[in-house]
């Protein structure tokens, strides 16, 4: 455009603002409309005005066809559409693409057209097809420019404005609009009627609208040309395609046409304007202009409204490019991160997941430290091995043995972990034997221990449970040394213990392998100070490190309710230091640290990385294996605790889902599920969730254990209550029912079981299972007949000539000999004939002849009674 003098001198955002929109906006249309343009402080010409005035009129006009042709029916729509491409249209492109023939006829152009939308179609399902849209315009075009000023020269269209415009919409005609034939003969009608418009355009896209959905944007380009060209084929078409977007004509609207039917505009202006020869640079700037961001960074969840500015889009185009995609949303919806990312790629556009580990979820936290700041910590160590083999007189003994000079005389504490000082270094011991334990606390995510010491008799040598605990602590990837226990013992054979591990990889140093192997007498105390030892090499080599001089993250090794001090929870600081006053959460509870007390009963003020700790002061019990961590205030740590018992209780919702007591009742008697509902009471939370574990691994075809309640401590009555309720057995470890919990149990019919030992815990559920499991039958009676006759033949025996008097006999049932009202015999019937053949059964009222299996006595008069037995169904 040339320079004008204007008057009135008015800006850009002048004038964008008596619009209420953006300068942004007003500078993207007059780019579109190839109207020369800085910034926002651009003075406006007259015929800018003028200009972009006329495009939201066409605007206008083109939505009040849209809800006209709203009115209308799809196949108006199609109608329009074959009309308009057969009528005229931008065939040249097509062609160029389709390399269709160039002489055409309406048939040849519609079946064309089929083509195209087949091809199309395929496009679309290309899921980068958009990408490729966007993108690849800039380059696309010009090639396309080249390709349509030849083909518009040659097709009658010499003016290059008119080729380009062409060439520069083709890209979009290119990727979606088939119109395919008709060609060369719509270039001259175009270049006659309307060559600055592109009406070829305009026609062409009407008949690809019709078929298409997924190319919408281009063609609502080419369609809008068509409006202008006051076809009403095509701008009914456009007016569908654009649908909301253009036709309310709105800001954002602007932007997302941009990309695909605003440059098509832009294109049919260019001709107008004039620009001739440049439509490639022209094509470059409005790529600039694209504003559809390359990549975004998503940190979760998002509503449309929020998805559609992230993408630079307006939210309607979001929605309906969520109704392409299946999703029916609403701008206030939330999308979850699936739809996030394949309406992103369905625009192009690249993600990066960014989820922020939030605080509730500290135990998924992780914290890297600077390699100075760590520091060498005990070694935390477990002890596993088959029963009896004497995991707790070992840990008694390494106890009793190694108490630090400062700290003897100390009043024992049992805190679920003690530590011991050998040679000016601790070691730190889970005191809850056995791989149940240790296996619970892994499989809440707790990673407590450093290394395995596997305790196997050397009068007994390697036993089932051995074996286990060797395996769980190579699943953990914990290194193992094998302490060859009683070695006192008169029967005692290490090397066979040895011999017999190597079948486990675990073969000892002096054979070669890397396996540390020592032989103790816990009883004795015997080699107990080479097993610590040995432990300090191992830990030695491992670096076990921490920080201590951050604040304090560890697991809860047990906890309990005190009469007198409330709830206490041991733990274990795995990192920082704990210091009394801090504020902490633990699983789902929080508290600030009243007291801190150790193994030793001594008062502590802080604790380091690997000790454990008894601490008061929190609200709640925490369960064993629950992660803790101190946090800035008591406020904060309320609320992360509050936050996480909301997800627990989800969690515990959704899991309990499956089964509710009413259902449980029908899914048993459907013979879908059993389940054997089970309370737990145990001494100390280490042993219920050990025991918890461990009877949750019994597997008994059909039937699973379902501990509905589980806790530390006696056994209340209304335990007693709720095992009543729920038809549960409660099982008692190492505690007793309080004295009217007795009463209740003996009055409601409460199964109460208690033990000491995990292992005939198990063993005696196992049993009751797979008791439950053996069908109960019950005996049904089908018939009776009457003996009227017996004949006897040698070989076969006595048959008696019967008459069935009720029911049936059948051959596979059981019988009974009755005479005057008593049983004489009970068993199989050996054969039922009628006449000479064999029968399976014969019904009432018929005669047949009949012999049972290992019984000839029969006589006249006698009753057979024919029962069978059938299985009940729980
Ligand atoms: N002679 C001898 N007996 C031992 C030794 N260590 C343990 N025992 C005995 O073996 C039995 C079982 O020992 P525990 O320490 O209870 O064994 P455990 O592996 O902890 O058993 P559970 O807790 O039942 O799994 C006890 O009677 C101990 O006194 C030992 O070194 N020599």
């Amino acid at each position: 455009m040339s320079k004008q003098e204007n008057k009135d001198k008015l800006r850009v955002y002048e004038y964008a603002k008596s619009l209420n929109m953006s300068s942004k906006e007003i500078i993207t249309i007059l780019k579109r409309l190839d109207i020369p343009v800085n910034n926002h402080m651009s003075v406006m010409e007259n015929d800018a005005v003028s200009k972009v005035e006329q495009f939201f009129k066409d605007i206008k006009n083109n939505a009040a066809a849209k809800r006209d042709s709203a009115a209308a029916s799809g196949g108006g729509q199609a109608k329009a559409a074959s009309v308009s491409s057969s009528g005229n249209g931008r065939t040249p492109e097509s062609k160029s693409q389709t390399q269709a023939g160039q002489d055409n006829s309406a048939i040849r152009s519609t079946s064309n057209n089929k083509n195209q939308s087949e091809k199309q179609v395929s496009m679309n399902n290309n899921k980068t097809t958009n990408q490729t849209k966007s993108a690849g315009v800039a380059t696309q075009t010009r090639s396309n420019q080249s390709n349509g000023s030849s083909q518009n020269n040659s097709g009658s269209r010499p003016s290059s404005q008119g080729g380009d415009r062409q060439g520069s919409g083709r890209p979009q005609g290119q990727n979606n609009r088939p119109n395919p034939s008709g060609g060369p003969k719509r270039g001259p009608q175009n270049s006659g009627s309307r060559p600055s418009q592109g009406g070829g355009q305009g026609g062409n896209r009407p008949a690809q609208g019709g078929g298409q959905g997924g190319a919408n944007r281009p063609q609502s380009s080419a369609n809008r040309s068509g409006g202008d060209s006051g076809r009403p084929g095509s701008t009914q078409d456009r007016a569908r395609r654009d649908g909301g977007g253009n036709n309310r004509g709105g800001q954002k609207r602007f932007e997302d046409g941009n990309r695909g039917g605003f440059r098509g505009g832009n294109n049919n202006r260019g001709g107008r304007g004039g620009r001739g020869g440049k439509g490639g640079q022209q094509q470059e700037r409005r790529e600039k202009i694209d504003n559809t961001p390359k990549k975004i960074i998503v940190r979760g969840e998002m509503t449309v409204g929020e998805t559609a500015k992230l993408l630079h889009k307006d939210a309607s185009e979001v929605i309906k490019k969520l109704i392409s995609l299946g999703v029916m949303a609403t701008i206030n919806q939330e999308l979850d991160m699936d739809t996030i990312l394949l309406l992103a790629g369905d625009f192009g556009v690249e993600v990066e997941v960014k989820i922020p580990v939030e605080d509730d979820r500290f135990e998924t936290l992780e914290e890297n430290d600077d390699p100075a700041d760590l520091e060498v910590r005990p070694p935390v160590v477990t002890i596993m091995g088959h029963v009896d083999h004497g995991k707790t007189t070992l840990l008694d003994t390494i106890r009793s043995t190694s108490v630090t000079a400062g700290e003897a005389g100390g009043i024992t504490q049992h805190i679920g972990a003690y530590q011991v000082e050998i040679n000016h270094k601790k070691i730190t011991f889970l005191d809850t034997p056995g791989h149940e334990a240790f296996t619970a606390m892994r499989a809440r995510g707790a990673q407590v221990t450093d290394m395995t010491i596997i305790v196997v008799a050397a009068d007994d040598g390697v036993m089932p449970q051995t074996v286990e605990a060797i395996n769980h602590a190579k699943a953990a990837g914990l290194p193992i040394i094998v302490a060859v226990n009683k070695i006192d013992k008169p029967g005692a054979n290490p090397d066979k213990v040895k011999q017999e591990l190597t079948e486990y990889e675990l073969v000892p140093e002096e054979w070669g392998g890397d396996t540390i192997f020592v032989n103790v007498s816990a009883k004795q105390k015997l080699g107990i100070e080479e097993l610590l030892e040995m432990i300090l090499l191992v830990a030695e080599v491992n670096e076990y490190k921490a920080n201590p001089n951050k604040r304090a993250r560890g697991t809860v090794i047990e906890a309990e309710l005190d009469k007198g001090r409330g709830p206490v929870a041991r733990v274990l600081v795995q990192h920082g230091t704990l210091k009394i006053g801090d504020a902490f959460v633990a699983g789902n509870c929080f508290g600030r640290v009243r007291a801190m007390v150790n193994d030793k009963g001594r008062r502590l003020k802080e604790a380091g990385p690997s000790t454990p700790v008894e601490i008061t002061g929190l609200t709640e019990v925490p369960g064993a294996g629950d992660p803790f961590m101190v946090f800035e205030d008591e406020r904060k740590a309320r609320s992360i605790a509050d936050k996480r018992s909301i997800t627990h209780r989800q969690s515990e919702l959704n899991s309990n889902t499956r089964v509710t007591l009413d259902d449980l009742f029908n899914a048993i008697k459907e013979g879908e599920i059993k389940d054997l509902n089970v309370i737990i009471k145990g001494d100390v939370q280490g042993s219920v969730e050990a025991l918890k574990s461990s009877l949750a691994k019994i597997e008994v075809e059909g039937v699973r254990v379902k501990i509905i309640h589980s806790g530390a401590g006696a056994i209340t009555e209304s335990d007693i209550i709720l095992a009543a309720a729920s038809n549960a057995i409660v099982i008692g470890f190492n505690v007793r029912p309080e004295a009217q919990a007795k009463l209740t149990a003996e009055q409601e019919k409460v199964d109460i079981r208690l033990h000491r030992v995990i292992y005939n815990v198990i063993e005696e559920i196992e049993q009751a299972m797979k008791g439950m499991l053996d069908p109960v039958f019950k005996e049904s009676v089908i018939g009776h007949a009457e003996v009227r006759n017996t004949f006897k033949i040698s070989k076969v025996g006595t048959i008696a000539g019967c008459m069935v008097t009720s029911g049936k006999i059948s051959r596979s049932a059981e019988a009974r000999l009755i005479r005057d009202g008593i049983v004489i015999f009970e068993g199989k019937i050996d054969s039922l004939k009628r006449f000479k053949d064999d029968a399976k059964e014969v019904a009432q009222g018929y005669e047949c002849g009949i012999t049972l299996d290992g019984y000839n006595d029969l006589k006249e008069g006698d009753t057979i009674e024919a029962f069978i037995m059938e299985e009940v169904k729980h």
